[in-house]
C-alpha cells in the first residue's frame, strides 16, 4: 500500500516549521527513511556522505550536484530571474565552496545574473576544483577577503564559504568577509549552514558567523538550528532531500531527534468504538489561587479538549463557582482554604495528576506538593503519573530536597527561567542542553524545556526538539494549556509516558499554529490554542488512517 501526502502538509497551512515544507514534497521518502527523525553530528554527516556515495555507486561530485540542484530548485521557487538584480555566490575552499560553484553554474544556466567571489586558501577540495573548472566562462569571478565586497542593492548572496567541515572559528579574510556581509545586512541564503557556525558544538560568543536570512540544508537539520542563540544566524531554515543513505541513518546512534508531523502521527491511538468515559482515564488538576483561577480554568479546558474521560479540578474556595460555571464538563473539589490549596484530596480515583498552573507559592501549597510526591510514588503498582508546571516547579526549585522524591516518569514543563531555578544558570544553549539531559537522567523524569523548538529530555538522556509552535504562543496561559493537555494524555493508559509527552508537546504547538492562522500571532491568546487542540489531534488521527 502506498503512502500519501496528507492534506495538512499543504504549505498554505504550515508557515513553520520548514522541515514540514520538505515533507510536503517527499512525504513517502520521509515516512520510510526517517521514522526516528534523527539529528546527526557533523562527524556522522561526513560518514553519511561516504556511505551514500558507496551504497549508490555515485561519485562525490555527483552527490554534490544533487545538493546544488536541490538548492537551486529551492531558490528558483522563491525568486524568479527578474526579481534579483544579482546573485553573488561566495565560495570557500572545501566542499561547501564546491556546492557554491555548482550552484553558480546552475543558476547561470537558468538565466540568473551570477557573480562568484572566491576565498583564497592554501588548498582546495577535489570537488571544489572540479566545479571551479566547470564554471561557465560567462560568470565573472574575483577574489574576496582583502578587498571590500561590492553588493548590489536587493541582490542575493549565496553563502558557500564553509559548511559542516568547519573545525574552528573563522579568522582573517573569512572573518572580514563575514563582517562585511553582516554590516551590509545583505540578503543571504546560506548553503547547508551559515558560514562560521559550528553544526553541533559550542563556540566563543564573538565568533564571526554569517547572519543569513535563509539556510537551505541538505538531508537532515543540524543541531545548531534548534538553539535560540543561533536564530539570528540561521534565519528561516529548510532541509532539502538529496537521497542520503537511509540505511546509514537508520543504524546511526543518536541522542538528538526532532518531532514533526510524521513522528507524531503514529502516537495517537484511535478511540475504540465501544469506548466509555473510563477508557480515557480520570485526571486530577491541582491549580489556582486567588487572582489566578484563570490559569486553572485554561488547564481545565485544555485537559477536556484533549479527550480525557473524566476530570476533577481542585481549586481554592474562591475558584469553585468560577470553575463550575465556566467548565461544566469538569467536576470541582473546593479546598478548605479560600485563597490557595492547602490539602491534597484522596488520589485513589485518578490515573494522572497535573499540578502548578496559578498555584502560588504558599507554604501550605508546598505541603500539598510534598504529599503528592510521596503518595504518587507509593501507589500500588506503577507510580501515579504526574505533570508539574509553573509554581509547582518554583516550589521544587526552592526546596530541591523534594527532587529526590519525584516519582519515575514525572513530567516537568519548565521555561528556561524555571529550569534555571531547578538547576543552575546555563552558560549558553549547549550548556543548557547538557543540564537538561543530566537532570532528566538523574531524576528519571521527562522534562519539556519550553520555547521555540521546545526540547523534551527523556530519562534515557535523549533530546527531542519539537517542530510546531510560533512566537504568538509566547503569551500568558499558553503553559497552562500545555499542562492540561499533558495531564489528559498521561491519564490515557494506552499511551506510554514518552508518547504522551511527545504527542502533547507537538499537538500544543500545532494547535497554536492553527490558531495563529486565524488570529495572527500578536492577537493569539491561550484560549485560542484550546479551541484548536481538537483539530490538531484530528489531523494526526486522520493522517494515521491514510
Ligand atoms: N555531507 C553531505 O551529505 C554533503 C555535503 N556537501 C557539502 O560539503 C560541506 C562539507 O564540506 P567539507 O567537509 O569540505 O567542509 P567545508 O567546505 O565546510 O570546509 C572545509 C574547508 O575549510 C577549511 N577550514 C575549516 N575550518 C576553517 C577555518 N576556521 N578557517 C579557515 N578554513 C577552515 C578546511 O581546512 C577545509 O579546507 C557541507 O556543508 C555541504 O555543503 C555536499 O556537497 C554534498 C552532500
Ligand atoms: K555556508
Amino acid at each position: 500500500m502506498g503512502l500519501h501526502c496528507p492534506a495538512f502538509y499543504d504549505e498554505a497551512v504550515i508557515r513553520r516549521p520548514p522541515v514540514l515544507c520538505t515533507l510536503k514534497k517527499y512525504p513517502t521518502l520521509f515516512f520510510i527513511l526517517f521514522p526516528a527523525m534523527k539529528i546527526l553530528t557533523a562527524a556522522q554527516i561526513r560518514q553519511l556522505d561516504y556511505a551514500t556515495v558507496s551504497e549508490q555507486g555515485l561519485s562525490s561530485v555527483e552527490l554534490m550536484e544533487r545538493a546544488a540542484t536541490a538548492f537551486t530548485k529551492w531558490l528558483r521557487r522563491r525568486w524568479s530571474t527578474s526579481q534579483v538584480p544579482e546573485v553573488l555566490v561566495l565560495a570557500g575552499p572545501g566542499n561547501n565552496g564546491g556546492d557554491g560553484l555548482a550552484i553558480a553554474r546552475l543558476l547561470y544556466q537558468d538565466g540568473y545574473p551570477v557573480r562568484v567571489g572566491l576565498l583564497p586558501a592554501a588548498s582546495y577540495s577535489a570537488d571544489y576544483l572540479h566545479n571551479r573548472a566547470h564554471l561557465p566562462k560567462g560568470v565573472p569571478v574575483h577574489e574576496i577577503g582583502a578587498t571590500p565586497l561590492e553588493l548590489k542593492p536587493n541582490g542575493l548572496v549565496v553563502d558557500a564559504l564553509f559548511g559542516t567541515g568547519l573545525s574552528r572559528p573563522l579568522a582573517e579574510e573569512a572573518a572580514a568577509v563575514v563582517a562585511q556581509l553582516n554590516e551590509a545586512r545583505a540578503r543571504v541564503v546560506a548553503v547547508d549552514l551559515p558560514s562560521g557556525l559550528l553544526a553541533d558544538s559550542p563556540q566563543p560568543a564573538d565568533s564571526p558567523i554569517v547572519q543569513a536570512s535563509y539556510t537551505v540544508s541538505f538531508g537532515l537539520p543540524k543541531l545548531a538550528f534548534f538553539l535560540p542563540q543561533h536564530a539570528a544566524f540561521v534565519g528561516e531554515w529548510h532541509v532539502e532531500d538529496i537521497g542520503l543513505s537511509a540505511a546509514f541513518i537508520a543504524d546511526a546512534e543518536a541522542s538528538w531527534f526532532f518531532t514533526d508531523a510524521s513522528a507524531a502521527q503514529g502516537l495517537l491511538p484511535a478511540r475504540p468504538p465501544y469506548a466509555h468515559k473510563g477508557t480515557f482515564g480520570h485526571a486530577l488538576l491541582l491549580a489556582g489561587s486567588r487572582g489566578k483561577i484563570g490559569a486553572a480554568l485554561l488547564a481545565t479546558q485544555a485537559c477536556l479538549r484533549t479527550g480525557v474521560g473524566l476530570l476533577t479540578v481542585r481549586v481554592p474556595g474562591c475558584g469553585y463557582e468560577i470553575l463550575q460555571t465556566a467548565a461544566p464538563e469538569a467536576m470541582c473539589l473546593a479546598d478548605a482554604h479560600p485563597d490557595y490549596l492547602s490539602e491534597l484530596p484522596d488520589l485513589s480515583p485518578y490515573q494522572a495528576v497535573g499540578m502548578g498552573p496559578g498555584l502560588g507559592q504558599q507554604p501550605a501549597s508546598r505541603g500539598v506538593l510534598q504529599q503528592l510526591l510521596e503518595e504518587a510514588a507509593n501507589t500500588s503498582g506503577q507510580p501515579l503519573p504526574l505533570v508539574l508546571d509553573a509554581d509547582a516547579l518554583n516550589l521544587l526549585g526552592q526546596h530541591r530536597e523534594l527532587l529526590a522524591q519525584l516519582p519515575p516518569d514525572t513530567v516537568l514543563t519548565p521555561h528556561p527561567k524555571e529550569f534555571e531555578r531547578l538547576t543552575e544558570r546555563a552558560r549558553d544553549d549547549y550548556h543548557r542542553l547538557e543540564l537538561l539531559q543530566a537532570f532528566a537522567r538523574e531524576h528519571r523524569c521527562y522534562v519539556v524545556l519550553k520555547g521555540a523548538y521546545s526540547c523534551l529530555a527523556t530519562p534515557q538522556g535523549e533530546l527531542h526538539f519539537n517542530c510546531t509552535g510560533n512566537p504568538g504562543m509566547a503569551t500568558g496561559g499558553s503553559g497552562d494549556v500545555l499542562t492540561g493537555l499533558l495531564t489528559a494524555l498521561r491519564a490515557d493508559v494506552r499511551l506510554t509516558a514518552f508518547a504522551a509527552v511527545q504527542l502533547g508537546v507537538y499537538a500544543h504547538g500545532r494547535a497554536g499554529d492553527l490558531a495563529a492562522q486565524e488570529s495572527g500571532e500578536p492577537g493569539l491568546i491561550a484560549s485560542d490554542i484550546i479551541r484548536y487542540i481538537g483539530p490538531a489531534l484530528r489531523e494526526l488521527t486522520a493522517a494515521r488512517e491514510f
